[in-house]
């Protein structure tokens, strides 16, 4: 439906429980992808573990795959057959260092309605975080870091900048994006109820009104298995703050419009971008 006079893009954020059963998860996607298809939405995002969320570290390095393996090719049929891009935040990739690293990079792949793979970003700030007797994650003990930020990708909603979960705790990442021409910023994820609660909305609402953007954030909820329960509360802000979509409990979608004229007459009416100050942040001294 995207480019027709008048009617503004709709895009859909999904909201799953993966496990460490791929078929399942494929399954479980899939229909969402198609009911969202059906919607009329040009753009679907899928969360971080959308493949799988493995039980232990040998299940998740083991169930892995390269971007040109069979998971990645039925998702390029789905896009193709449903005519939607998606957006494929977090997922398992084996790269071409697999052999020597044995570690695989968390990696957000970008389809187009061809099902063509048309971006790659990898995960470069990786979520090594300890809450005592609550949380425990070492994500840079099978995963390796990503090399480089991804300049935004023009899709049928607007221009689509990359991140991917733990990534929205860095500003410095969506400024950058901002700065390449970015209108949307995804962070795919799969955040932990201790830190969902207490930082989710506020840390999505602050990207959106800091850079001006839409924020899109699909997102895994539930129990995915015996020992990990996600966050869930996926979401879209606008490029004002305001929270336009939330996925109510459980699995499914929600959907919103993207009107990239209400984002530049925000722009336009605070014009933070040509206040910043970059000849300034990198002059203050550190504490000794
Ligand atoms: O491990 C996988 O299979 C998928 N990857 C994840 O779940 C990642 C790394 S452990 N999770 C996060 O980044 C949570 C961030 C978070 O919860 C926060 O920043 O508060």
């Amino acid at each position: 439906m995207a480019g027709l006079p008048g009617l503004k893009p709709l895009v859909a954020v999904g909201q799953v429980t993966s496990t460490p059963d791929k078929e399942l998860n494929f399954a479980a996607c899939a229909g969402l992808v198609r009911e969202a298809s059906r919607r009329g939405a040009c753009l679907v995002f899928l969360p971080e573990g959308f493949d799988y969320i493995g039980s232990d570290t040998a299940q998740t390095l083991s169930l892995a795959e390269g971007l040109d393996g069979d998971l990645m090719g039925r998702y390029a049929e789905l896009a193709r057959d449903c005519g939607v891009w998606l957006s494929l935040g977090g997922f398992h990739e084996r790269g071409r260092d697999w052999p020597t690293t044995q570690r695989i990079y968390n990696c957000h792949a970008l389809l187009d309605a061809a099902g063509r793979l048309v971006a790659v970003y990898r995960k470069t700030h990786l979520c090594d975080v300890e809450l005592e007797g609550r949380v425990t994650m070492k994500e840079s003990s099978f995963t390796n870091p990503g090399t480089e930020i991804v300049p935004p990708v023009s899709t049928p909603a607007g221009k689509l900048g990359l991140s991917i979960c733990y990534d929205l705790r860095f500003p410095e990442i969506s400024l950058a994006l901002r700065r390449a021409g970015a209108e949307i910023l995804t962070y795919p994820s799969a955040f932990t109820v201790p830190t969902g609660s207490a930082h989710w909305e506020v840390l999505l609402r602050a990207r959106a009104i800091e850079s001006q953007c839409y924020v899109v954030a699909a997102a895994q909820t539930g129990k995915n298995h015996e020992r990990r329960t996600s966050y869930g509360h996926a979401l879209v802000v606008d490029p004002w703050g305001a929270v336009v979509a939330q996925c109510r409990e459980g699995t499914g979608l929600c959907y919103a419009e993207i009107d990239l004229d209400y984002l530049h007459r925000i722009r336009r009416e605070i014009p933070v971008h040509s206040h910043r100050r970059p000849d300034l942040y990198g002059t203050v001294a550190s504490a000794p």
